[in-house]
């Protein structure tokens, strides 16, 4: 049974409506990614399943509970990862973590989600004086300090460099194994390819698709394209005869093959067949930045 059931969401801002008629499911023990364009919807779609905004329209289930309605109970299963404003810059990151813990009836035991947190050395240094990917992993602590079953992390990694953003997600990864569900918007291709296990993504309030990031890719395009320099003059007309091959061009001294399915040993074949070698092979495929432009009609804004 899913731990989380969003039907037909609608929520409205006066005259705008920002979330119009959304839809998902999510299993326990997944990582379910919301990816969409700025003013999409996403974390009005988010606070409405922590219960922090009140449904126009359709409804909600988190761990079969109605998050408007029963929002104490729920307070104890979800966790809401906090934004880092809504911290005192002088609290010190021991005094934040036991502060919070005493907001939940069985929390974690803090200093051991310190420990894994890679914070047990900063308990004494206050908010101000950490790394943004510190302060990043701090906020996901607080957001696992009720032992949570589902925890919803908005805009995980945004304003991290790379490696602290590999390190955020592989804690993620951590999170996931000891049983969390995870609820996460994001807007960077990479990291919904890497940590999700399906997404939605949303578009004007809509979800405009919903797979897995190699579903997504496959759904929008299953084309690939091969560029490589033949050891020696190439006649086209031994590759278009293929049925996998789609087209054949010249691109700055090199063969560039467009085809479908398993197009690589296709034409690595047949230049083999005709004692040729391909240098500088390469193979490109459809991203999911290439799937989300198709299905939005634009490239994600970051
Ligand atoms: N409190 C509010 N009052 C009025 N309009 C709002 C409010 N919050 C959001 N909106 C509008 O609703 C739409 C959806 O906003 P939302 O923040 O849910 O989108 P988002 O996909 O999370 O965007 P972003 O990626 O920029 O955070 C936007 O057009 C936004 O301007």
């Amino acid at each position: 049974m899913a731990i989380i059931e969003v039907d037909g969401l609608v929520k409205r801002y006066g005259e705008h409506t920002a979330v119009n008629g959304v839809s998902f499911a999510v299993e326990p023990g997944e990582i379910f990614g919301i990816l969409g364009p700025n003013g999409a919807g996403k974390t009005t779609t988010v606070e409405c399943v922590e219960g922090l905004r009140t449904p126009d329209g359709g409804s909600i289930r988190v761990c079969g509970l109605d998050p408007h309605r029963e929002e104490g109970e729920l307070r104890e299963l979800v966790g809401v990862q906090l934004q880092e404003s809504e911290l005192q810059e002088k609290l010190r990151v021991g005094e934040a973590l036991e502060l919070y813990s005493s907001f939940y009836r069985d929390p974690a035991d803090w200093r051991e989600l310190a420990g894994l947190l890679g914070l047990g050395d900063k308990l004494g240094t206050q908010f101000r004086r950490l790394s943004g990917g510190q302060k990043q992993r701090l906020s996901i602590a607080l957001a696992l300090l009720g032992s949570p079953k589902v925890a919803v992390l908005d805009e995980l990694t945004t304003g991290l460099d790379p490696q602290a953003r590999r390190d955020v997600w592989d804690l993620i990864e951590g999170i996931r194994a000891r049983g969390v569900t995870i609820l996460l918007v994001t807007h960077f291709m990479e990291e919904a390819e890497r940590l999700c296990d399906r997404l939605a993504v949303i578009d004007s309030g809509r979800v405009v698709a919903l797979d897995t990031p190699a579903g997504l890719v496959a759904k929008v395009d299953d084309r690939q394209r091969i560029r490589f320099r033949p050891s020696a003059p190439l006649d086209d007309a031994l590759l278009t005869a293929l049925p996998e091959v789609e087209s054949v061009q010249r691109a700055g001294g090199r063969v560039v093959v467009t085809g479908t399915g398993n197009l690589l040993l296709a034409v690595t074949t047949t230049l083999a067949r005709n004692q040729l070698t391909a240098a500088d092979l390469r193979v490109e495929q459809t991203t999911l930045d290439d799937a989300f432009v198709a299905l939005t009609g634009r490239p994600v804004d970051v």
